[in-house]
């Protein structure tokens, strides 16, 4: 603890007027620290959880009450109980009959349905602040902005108080926001974003989304399993953002045969709220064909944005790109060595996995001068049923970079597990270095694809080459058999399709 330097006492009388109400501020004490994580998202709480690890005094400045960022609160996880709760009222009304389990009366409770994810919720974001007090980070409760490139102020929650932070390291972790789409309203009520969609009271009868991404595909699967009927309008002629081309088209088969409709190479002109309807006008892009769209409710996915809004980051003079992203080096340092930045507010893949192993490498720099992320093995998981993962590059990305690569497949309905468990959508999907056979990318749809694909992102990891993956004994009957048979197929013929 010391007392401010004046300099320092003149810059904080420009900011904020909640700060300035911390008695004089020449009296401020501000309290010391080695390293200050602005965000309690997966970034930044791991970030704090690692540095705190490492033997530095840590603390982490957040601003929502509950720590856990998007991803806790309002992304990956309240999604994915929605997924899996969905999924399962789908399963009995759909898929029991043939199980010889005759199921009579489900019916979607939204209420309880909702306070099901509420309680997953909670208890994750509680967690997190008990790992903070087991492992000794200082968790402060508001806003974390720069006074100058050491200091940050706390404007504290209702109920905590106002800080003034001085650090020798400060990692800045303050995620993304969802992208708006000009002139159309977001409500969260019938226009909704991710987090309206996330909440809804009933269940519409017709969901329209824009944007066929992994929140559009998500969201849909949630409702279209509940009685929604899901249409999809995308920009481009694929759903899917960054998927390899053929797991795309392979993916949008199956979500039609699940009831979406998709409206592709589609251009959204305006929407607006009337009462309880929600009307879009569209355009087909090659056409110029003009339609018009009316549902109850209308979910607005067409990305998120970098978030530095109240970091007060021209204090320090930081360096946003076009795209409103921070700008880092390769060990996430600013123009100033000593403030790093890691996560969605920064280069990569939105991902709260990235954003965790970015806290890491992130705070092991700080304690020992390097650390680790390798941006070429982040596998993507889309929670649909069946689900999607990959890792590593596409068959398009290896045609662009002109490199020489093996398909090997193995479909699903050919795995003796998928077909015990009667769930044989899909299949698996190797790109091999056509001379070395070295693993380049892995590409899955099927019955726990989030899961098997752990085992390509080790392959990757280790410089694998299929062959290698072939020769390791896989458990009978297991799914990653099928994972076994595609690597086989890269280099010789599969043994059971
Ligand atoms: C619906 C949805 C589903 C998703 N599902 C998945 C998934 O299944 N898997 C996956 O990997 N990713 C998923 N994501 C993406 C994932 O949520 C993000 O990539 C991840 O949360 C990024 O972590 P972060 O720490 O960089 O930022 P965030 O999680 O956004 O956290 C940043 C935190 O910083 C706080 N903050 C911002 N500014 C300040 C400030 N000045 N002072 C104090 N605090 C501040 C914010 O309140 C926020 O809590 C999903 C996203 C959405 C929207
Ligand atoms: N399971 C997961 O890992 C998961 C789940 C949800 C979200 N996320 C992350 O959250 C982020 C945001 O997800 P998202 O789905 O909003 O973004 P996204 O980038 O995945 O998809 C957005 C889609 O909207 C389309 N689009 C953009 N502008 C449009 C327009 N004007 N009209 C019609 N379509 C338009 C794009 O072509 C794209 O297909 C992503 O980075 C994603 O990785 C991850």
């Amino acid at each position: 603890m010391f007392r401010l330097a004046t300099q320092r006492q003149v810059a904080l009388t420009k900011f904020g007027s909640k700060f300035t109400s911390v008695r004089t501020l020449a009296d401020v004490v501000a309290k010391k620290h080695d390293v200050v994580i602005i965000g309690g998202g997966p970034g930044g709480y791991v970030a704090a959880i690692k540095a705190a690890q490492l033997g530095l005094d840590t603390a982490c400045i957040e601003k929502r009450g509950t720590l856990g960022g998007t991803c806790l609160n309002v992304g990956c996880i309240p999604s994915k109980a929605l997924l899996n709760n969905s999924h399962l009222f789908h399963q009995i009304q759909h898929d029991t009959k043939k199980r010889g389990i005759e199921v009579s009366g489900a019916k979607i409770n939204v209420a309880e349905f909702q306070k099901s994810k509420d309680t997953a919720v909670k208890q994750l974001t509680s967690g997190i602040e008990g790992l903070f007090k087991k492992n000794g980070v200082t968790y402060y409760k508001g806003n974390g902005s720069f006074v100058d490139e050491h200091t940050v102020k706390v404007d504290a929650l209702e109920g905590n108080e106002n800080a003034l932070l001085q650090a020798d390291n400060i990692i800045i972790a303050t995620g993304s926001e969802v992208t708006p789409f000009p002139g159309i309203t977001i409500d969260e009520e019938r226009i909704v974003s991710s987090t309206g969609a996330l909440a809804l009271k009933e269940i519409p009868k017709k969901l329209t989304i824009i944007g066929g991404g992994i929140i559009g595909l998500e969201m849909g699967s949630v409702y279209s399993r509940l009685g929604s009927e899901v249409t999809i309008v995308e920009f481009q002629d694929a759903i899917g953002a960054s998927m390899d081309n053929e797991v795309a088209k392979a993916t949008q088969k199956f979500l039609q045969k699940q009831g979406f409709k998709f409206k592709l190479g589609t251009k959204v002109l305006s929407g607006e709220r009337n009462g309880d309807i929600v009307k879009i006008e569209v355009e087909n892009v090659k056409s110029g064909e003009k339609e018009q769209l009316e549902s109850d409710v209308l979910l607005v996915a067409i990305g998120r944005r970098p978030y530095i809004q109240g970091l007060n980051a021209e204090a320090v003079d930081l360096e946003v790109d076009k795209r409103g992203r921070l700008v880092i080096d390769s060990q996430y340092r600013s123009k100033h060595p000593h403030i790093r930045v890691i996560g969605d507010v920064t280069f990569g893949p939105m991902l709260a996995h990235k954003a965790e192993d970015e806290g890491v490498a992130a705070a092991e720099y700080i304690k020992h001068g390097h650390g680790h992320v390798n941006y070429g093995n982040i596998p993507s998981v889309m929670y649909s049923h069946p689900e999607v993962a990959w890792v590593g590059q596409t068959e398009q990305q290896l045609k662009e970079a002109g490199i020489k690569y093996k398909v090997g497949k193995f479909p699903f309905i050919a795995n003796s597990r998928a077909k015990t468990n009667n769930d044989t959508e899909g299949f698996v999907k190797f790109l091999a270095d056509s001379e070395t056979q070295r693993v380049l990318g892995v590409h899955i749809i099927g019955p726990n694809a989030g899961e098997m694909i752990g085992e390509a992102g080790l392959a990757l990891e280790y410089g694998a080459s299929t062959e290698d993956i072939a020769r390791v004994c896989h458990a009978h009957p297991t799914l990653s058999e099928a994972f076994k048979e595609a690597a086989l197929g890269t280099f010789d013929k599969t043994i059971n399709f």
